[in-house]
């Protein structure tokens, strides 16, 4: 039971090392939170403020998930005696109310013909699982800049999230994805989209990138063009949470201009040695490396979080064996350009495919609705 006090008790600290407020019935002791207020000193020693009833005050300037917040939860001292809050967090997982915060397809009364029942499964299940599970590590992350954590990856794992983020396909057979939310062989697209959109709610772009991205972009061109023995041993490895890849085609001199790269890969006996310094000649080679000998790797500060673990790699001498071209040794700003189409394995028809790789870019549209409905729903706020 938390403490109980009159409003008349409150209005006796209404001074600078001793003030107390209310909102929404509960009573802020903020004599020591006072001098580090984003909003200022003044505005809580308002004499409309200090000491006195500032919900409406308050909730003109801040948004609700700011008392939710763990440091400022500690500046509870209690409620008001009989009264109740009136401003009640939605239950983990639920619909935003707020006006285009959703899409059309999860607002009542309409109806898509390209979801159903599953999609409905799992978006649900996705939403609770961000909200309750992800949600808190991403913003510490993105605060502190540190690396996802482990506990996030093992509970991806658990539910498939990585395999289930490449998309649909042969990788996902027999699977239980999201506990049962969606079977393998009906998990299309659109459940994807699902994936990618719910992931913009959480408000954290370095830490999305940190627990995903490098698979996402990686990946796709292994499944394609590695030997299947390969391919299925990364997959493995990958998908249970052992493995995590990058994609490595920007540098200092071709910024993305993947054509302009200088990294080198001289032919030897029985495959490649690739070195990170000379100037580029010929043509492009798209090279599978597992961390090893001449290998380094150091984050980079980028402008957002580096929480997102973008990092510089030097390549020195490193012997790569034929086994890890992927696709031709000469042809390979085909086989990077396919990856950046999103256009990867084999879809059940041909029909289908096609129609898939009019969706040039498929993730990162997804993404961006999501993250302009995720923009507009905290305007309202
Ligand atoms: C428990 C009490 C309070 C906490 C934890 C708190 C916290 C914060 C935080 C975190 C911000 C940064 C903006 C944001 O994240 O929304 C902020 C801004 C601000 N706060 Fe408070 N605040 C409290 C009470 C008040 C009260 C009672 C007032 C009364 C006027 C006030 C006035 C402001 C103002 C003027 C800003 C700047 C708004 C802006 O930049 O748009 N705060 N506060």
């Amino acid at each position: 039971m938390s403490k109980t006090f009159t409003r008349e008790e409150v209005s006796k600290h209404k001074e600078k090392g001793d003030l107390w407020i209310i909102i929404d019935s509960t009573v802020y002791d903020l004599s020591r939170f006072l001098t580090i207020h984003p909003g200022g000193l003044a505005a809580l020693l308002d004499d409309e403020v200090a000491g006195k009833d500032a919900t409406d005050t308050f909730f003109a300037l801040h948004r609700f998930e700011v008392l939710q917040n763990p440091q400022y939860v500690r500046l509870k001292l209690g409620h008001i005696q009989g009264e109740e809050p009136q401003m009640i967090k939605p239950p983990p997982g639920s619909l935003s109310e707020i006006p285009f915060a959703e899409p059309t397809w999860l607002s009542k009364g309409c109806h898509s013909p390209y979801y159903n029942e599953s999609h409905h499964r799992l978006q649900t299940a996705i939403r609770k699982f961000t909200e309750e599970v992800v949600f808190p590590d991403a913003q510490a992350r993105e605060e502190d800049g540190k690396r996802v954590s482990q506990h996030i990856f093992e509970a991806r794992v658990r539910l498939n999230l990585p395999a289930m983020a490449l998309g649909p396909g042969p990788h996902l057979k027999g699977l239980t994805l999201m506990d049962g939310a969606v079977k393998p062989e009906e998990f299309d697209c659109f459940h994807e989209l699902v994936i990618i959109q719910e992931n913009s709610r959480l408000h954290a772009r370095g830490y999305s990138d940190g627990m995903a991205m490098g698979t996402y972009i990686a990946l796709p061109a292994i499944m394609k063009y590695a030997a299947p023995e390969i391919r299925d041993k990364i997959c493995r490895e990958v998908f249970a949470g052992q493995k995590f890849l990058s994609l490595a085609v920007t540098e200092a001199y071709a910024g993305s201009d993947v054509a302009g790269i200088r990294t080198r890969a001289t032919k030897t006996e029985g495959g490649w040695i690739v070195n990170g310094r000379n100037e580029q000649e010929g043509g492009i080679i798209v090279l599978l490396i597992e961390r090893g000998e001449g290998i380094e790797t150091r984050l980079i500060r980028t402008s957002y979080s580096t929480a997102a673990g973008t990092a510089f790699i030097t390549f020195d001498d490193v012997f790569v064996p034929d086994t890890h071209v992927l696709g031709h040794p000469t042809d390979g700003l085909r086989t990077i350009l396919s990856n950046f189409n999103h256009e990867r394995l084999v879809y059940p028809s041909s029909a289908l495919r096609n129609k898939i790789s009019n969706f040039h870019r498929w993730a990162l549209a997804c993404g961006s609705i999501g993250t302009q409905r995720a923009i507009v729903e905290e305007c309202f706020k």
